[in-house]
């Protein structure tokens, strides 16, 4: 959207996003269903229902004051006796029954505050109940703000963390001013009608705060134009992104998990305050209430699971974007993390992604040459591959047997008998994620540095499956053994031999600067039609030669002077304008990956002998169609 455009425009644009959720949320209603068959009592009392469902429902995502997730208790784990009857048994340090190794702090990054969840009480089931569990002025509840600054004089959660208060005593802590969320404790919307109302509230609030951007702007003036495009958009606000961050974090699945895709990007693609929000979605989801918990572990496990375990702790370790984490102890000592999807999720990733998509278009944000349509084609078969635990431990499995030789790296155990479709039960490993290593020192940033693009290269190149997901937080490092421990393969995928053969031709070609090269395999592998622009191709072939840079020379690659998305994002918009094809199915998971890769190694701030290790894979590299000679003209 030019700057310049009125914000008349704006505004009859977020009506029409407005009317457009609202008129989804409409036709999913069984309200409308009950009116058609004329069973008018039905009608009236889900009237009613969804009425007060939708009240609270808008306010908690609009405003999202949130409550704390339950009243601090002295433990939120369950013990199980042999006879598999709960004896809610607090764990105390002095409590010489519980002789038991005391649990390790697995990672940084999820929830490990003081705030413990405990086993509830029942809680209703019916919708009227339902919206008492999201109603914030429940009696015995502080209210608090959803995000807070921190900053180094604040007393806050963060040193509740061990690791994390060790990494930020050292002197780095005070330097910086982060934004957290508090963990708020949240029923998941698990029908299609409360998640279309959920995106319908959120679409609201959307709106309302850019009317309110917009009438600030008439008052006080446009913003900085020295800024992107995307900031002078009054719907971009912080505050929205804030709000939309919130609501994502509030109905998780598929919408939250595009906005954790996005909130790993690099500051001179994503605007630094969107960043910043987007950042509250990458600390973690809202807590589903244990009721909830309960019923999925029941329904999915039978209601014997408890009977495999020793011990469950109620407090998540994490609540991710699809399911939430929970630490348990096996019947035989062992301690792992069982991943609990969220109710719901797995239904509604078409109509998440099109609510999510709804809110894009009316942003009007999105180039043409996006190809929209292809990228979410591609997301909804990822996301519902990721919510297929049942294939997810079959990745891990297969990746652990594919890493058991290389060193460095360790993928958890998985535990079959504590799995299905929708519970993942794996050996619990320890670590901090890679933002957190980028606090350690420079030797062990390069380390970690040159194994994640050892891997990734690994991966591609001479596995041909890779996992497709780079989340900071999959990569766990543990400074004591030096290893990086692996998990979440739900985005697991193999490439064809055919695709990893040119992909191989046309990452040597970048790195040597082989312009003919570049354009011949770009076309081998659907970038270019051949049809294009020299403008187009200008752009295509510069574009690659910036990301075969970190291979271009022996020696180390710096990464703390690149500035590769940069100078990226400022060709992507000519490419954007110019391209006529959409980029090959294969691109979609692995760029982010390959992007992943080469940001984490920009946030660690490391130094990687990148051509080395390039040159490694390529000697050993066998082409499944005739060979390295099919690439005449690379050195
Ligand atoms: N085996 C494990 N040991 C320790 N922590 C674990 C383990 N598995 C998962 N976790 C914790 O739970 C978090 C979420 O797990 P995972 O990434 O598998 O879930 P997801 O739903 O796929 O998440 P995402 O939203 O990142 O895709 C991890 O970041 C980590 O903090």
């Amino acid at each position: 959207m030019p700057p310049s455009q009125p914000p008349l425009q704006d505004l009859r644009r977020i009506l029409r996003g407005v009317f457009l959720v609202a008129a989804e949320a409409a036709q999913r209603s069984p309200t409308l269903e009950a009116a058609k068959a004329g069973d008018v009592p039905a009608l009236v009392s889900r009237a009613v229902k969804n009425a007060l469902v939708s009240a609270t429902d808008l306010a908690g995502l609009t405003r999202g004051t949130p409550r704390q997730v339950s009243s601090p208790r002295a433990s939120s784990v369950v013990f199980f006796a042999e006879d598999d009857e709960i004896t809610a048994k607090p764990r105390t340090t002095s409590d010489p029954s519980n002789s038991e190794k005391p649990p390790p702090q697995p990672c940084v990054g999820g929830f490990h505050g003081s705030e413990a969840s405990v086993p509830e009480a029942e809680e209703g089931t019916n919708e009227a109940e339902k919206v008492g569990s999201l109603d914030d002025s429940k009696a015995g509840t502080t209210k608090v703000p959803d995000v807070i600054r921190e900053n180094g004089d604040q007393k806050d959660p963060v040193l509740s963390d061990p690791v994390e208060k060790e990494i930020l005593t050292d002197g780095v802590r005070d330097a910086i001013l982060v934004k957290r969320r508090r963990p708020r404790e949240r029923r998941v919307p698990s029908t299609p009608f409360s998640r279309a109302l959920g995106f319908a509230g959120l679409g609201a609030g959307l709106a309302w705060g850019t009317i309110q951007e917009s009438a600030k702007r008439i008052v006080f003036g446009m913003p900085n134009t020295n800024e992107k495009q995307s900031v002078l958009s009054p719907f971009l606000s912080e505050k929205n992104a804030e709000r939309l961050a919130l609501a994502l974090c509030r109905m998780r699945g598929a919408a939250l998990k595009l906005g954790q895709m996005l909130s790993i990007q690099d500051e001179s693609l994503v605007p630094a305050p969107i960043l910043a929000a987007l950042d509250i979605v990458r600390q973690g989801a809202d807590v589903m209430p244990s009721k909830q918990l309960n019923d999925v572990l029941n329904a999915e496990l039978g209601p014997n699971w408890k009977s495999k375990l020793r011990s469950f702790d109620y407090e998540p370790l994490a609540a991710a974007s699809i399911g939430q984490v929970h630490r348990a102890v096996l019947k035989n000592g062992m301690e792992v993390a069982i991943k609990i999807q969220y109710p719901g999720v797995a239904d509604s990733i078409d109509s998440d992604i099109e609510n999510v998509r709804l809110i894009l278009d009316y942003t009007n944000l999105i180039p043409k040459g996006l190809f929209l349509d292809n990228a979410i084609k591609v997301a909804k078969d990822e996301l519902s591959r990721e919510c297929d635990y049942e294939l997810e431990a079959a990745n891990q499995k297969r990746f652990r047997e594919l890493l058991s030789d290389s060193k460095g790296f360790y993928v958890p155990r998985v535990i079959d008998d504590i799995s299905s479709k929708k519970v993942l039960t794996t050996e619990l490993i320890t670590g901090v994620p890679i933002d957190k290593v980028a606090l350690l020192s420079q030797g062990v940033r390069d380390y970690v540095g040159e194994k994640l693009l050892e891997l990734t290269l690994k991966e591609l190149f001479a596995f041909q499956f890779m996992q497709a997901n780079p989340n900071w937080s999959n990569f766990l490092f543990d400074e004591s053994t030096k290893i990086i421990n692996l998990i979440d393969f739900g985005a697991a995928r193999e490439y064809s031999k055919n695709f990893v053969d040119n992909y191989l031709r046309m990452v040597i070609a970048c790195a040597n600067s082989d312009r003919k090269a570049v354009y011949e395999m770009s076309q081998r592998l659907g970038f270019l039609t051949g049809e294009e622009s020299d403008i187009m191709i200008e752009a295509h072939v510069q574009a690659a030669f910036i990301v075969g840079m970190p291979f271009a020379k022996p020696g180390g690659y710096d990464f703390r002077t690149a500035n590769i998305t940069r100078s990226i994002s400022n060709l992507g918009a000519t490419m954007l304008k110019h391209r006529l094809t959409p980029p090959p199915e294969e691109a979609y998971s692995l760029h982010r990956k390959l992007s992943g890769a080469f940001l984490a190694c920009i946030k660690l701030g490391a130094v990687v002998p990148c051509r080395e290790l390039l040159l490694q894979i390529y000697e050993q590299y066998q082409f499944g169609d005739g060979g390295a000679e099919l690439l005449s003209s690379t050195a």
